[in-house]
């Protein structure tokens, strides 16, 4: 942006704004930055200078699709040895983003969904046998077994065994040390932090190989196979409907780790803060458990149709996702030269990241955004609302394209656990917000018993 911004106190010649933040909690700082600094603010680290948007107004210019698009950001470029030219990490202008999203946009439509149902249920009813010997569950832990076994089984025909496993599946510990290099690698210092990080370097391309086998065996398990039925089928077995085009071999494998990876980690941040909030929140436990009771009625089996009806545990979990949007930020770059927010020009090719969080605190939403208050999506407060406030799952062309299949699967999840649990949180508990690219409740357990059917009949 042409105009000076403001941007955090301290600054220091060359170094930038690095005073009083931690890299492992990038996200967090700067949303103590947007609470100081107002809806536009500027850090700089090493030289490298980002603008943050996070004011309503400004937010509602960038998502305008006819003067702004998708940036990938230095940081998601870091992520392109795993990515590639893969639908998250894809510039806009590669053939192979227009080519997937064709192809596989019949993976996220309606009739796809009900196909993944049975099996996600089957996955709910895997959690439930552990959770059913009672006593301290990790929440997080057992969020993410869930949700990569559901995306491996529903997406590719490929189980990681999760539940069959005292440790997590091996592809998860490489996943996560890939994260935490390709974050550590976005605000390195020039010069000095290649050379000194030469030993990770070596770490995270075993990794990146191990990674890549694993997709491999994915492939090679359905290389006969000539269903149309789930993402890996439409991916080997279909051809881009305007073109005709196939995907080669090399991007497959890169959507498939694409989509294992985005496929879990945001979902299951989004159930593991919705039953943080829900364990602290006993009336709102209280109203979904019964809203479950009523619509479910007691040992349910719902049917696809019946997850949508649980209209108050949706609320819970698009509340949990505007406090803590699991995927917090995505950049906007402009595609003329234009203003925003009515005084900031922007040229074409400048580009700002929208902090998810901090726009999600805006004033729009009331004098007390950080309280806990699921009734903030009834109909009516959802309508009296300006349009481009709420941004868990991205904007325009290149947002969410499985918002659909994670809503899903997180209102089925929940409905079950509180259909069939009492949930107690430790109330010495104090929410740690771990970020790893994505964020997630760090180091939050759950009591739980079975519920006392007695009761629930009541
Ligand atoms: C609560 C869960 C989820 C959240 C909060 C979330 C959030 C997001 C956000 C914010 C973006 C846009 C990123 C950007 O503009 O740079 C995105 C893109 C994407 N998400 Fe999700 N996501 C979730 C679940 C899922 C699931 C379940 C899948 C797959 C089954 C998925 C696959 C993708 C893909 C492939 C993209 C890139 C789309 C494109 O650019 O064409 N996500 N997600």
């Amino acid at each position: 942006m042409a105009t000076a911004l403001p941007h955090p106190p301290r600054r220091i010649p060359l170094i930038g704004d690095v005073l009083g933040v931690s890299p492992k909690t990038p996200v967090q700082d700067s949303m103590r930055h947007a609470a100081e600094l107002g809806p536009v603010f500027e850090r700089k680290v090493f030289g490298r200078s980002i603008v943050f948007v996070n004011g309503a107004e400004m937010v509602a210019d960038l998502s305008d699709e006819k003067r702004f698009a998708k940036h990938v950001t230095p940081a998601i470029s870091n992520l392109r040895p795993l990515g590639g030219d893969g639908l998250f990490t894809a510039h806009n202008e590669e053939p192979n983003w227009r080519r997937a999203h064709e192809i596989l946009a019949p993976a996220f439509s309606r009739n796809a969904m009900q196909r993944y149902h049975p099996t996600m249920l089957a996955i709910t009813r895997q959690l439930l046998d552990t959770w059913d010997r009672g006593g301290e569950v990790d929440v997080a832990d057992d969020m993410t077994k869930l949700t990569l076994e559901t995306i491996g089984r529903t997406g590719f025909g490929y189980s990681f065994s999760s539940f069959e496993r005292a440790e997590p599946h091996p592809f998860v510990a490489a996943m996560v040390r890939t994260l935490r290099h390709a974050q550590r690698m976005a605000i390195q210092p020039p010069v000095i932090g290649p050379l000194l990080s030469r030993k990770a370097n070596q770490r995270n391309e075993a990794d990146l190989a191990f990674l890549h086998s694993v997709v491999a065996d994915v492939i090679e398990a359905r290389r006969n196979d000539t269903s149309t039925e789930d993402l890996l089928g439409l991916m080997l077995n279909t051809t881009q409907p305007s073109t005709g085009e196939a995907l080669d071999e090399d991007n497959i494998r890169h959507q498939i780790i694409t989509f294992l990876v985005a496929g879990h980690e945001t979902t299951s941040g989004a159930l593991s803060f919705a039953l943080y909030y829900l364990a602290r929140n006993p009336d709102v436990l209280a109203r979904a458990q019964s809203e479950v009771d009523k619509v479910w009625g007691a040992n349910p089996d719902p049917s696809y149709e019946e997850v949508a009806k649980l209209r108050y545990v949706r609320r819970v979990l698009d509340e949990a996702l505007r406090l803590w949007p699991t995927a917090p930020a995505f950049a906007r770059q402009a595609q003329v030269d234009t203003v925003v927010g009515g005084e900031y020009p922007m040229r074409k090719g400048q580009w700002a990241l929208v902090l998810i969080p901090a726009l999600h605190r805006d004033p729009v939403w009331g004098d007390d955004p950080e309280s806990f208050d699921p009734d903030r999506f009834s109909p009516e407060r959802n309508r009296a609302r300006p349009a481009h406030v709420y941004k868990p799952f991205g904007t325009g062309e290149r947002a969410c394209i499985g918002r659909q299949f994670a809503l899903h699967e997180a209102t089925l999840v929940l409905g079950m656990l509180l259909s069939r649990y009492e949930l107690r949180g430790d109330p010495s508990y104090r929410l740690k917000v771990q970020e790893l690219l994505t964020l997630k409740p760090e180091g939050f357990k759950l009591e739980v018993s079975l519920r006392d059917r007695a009761s629930v009949a009541a």
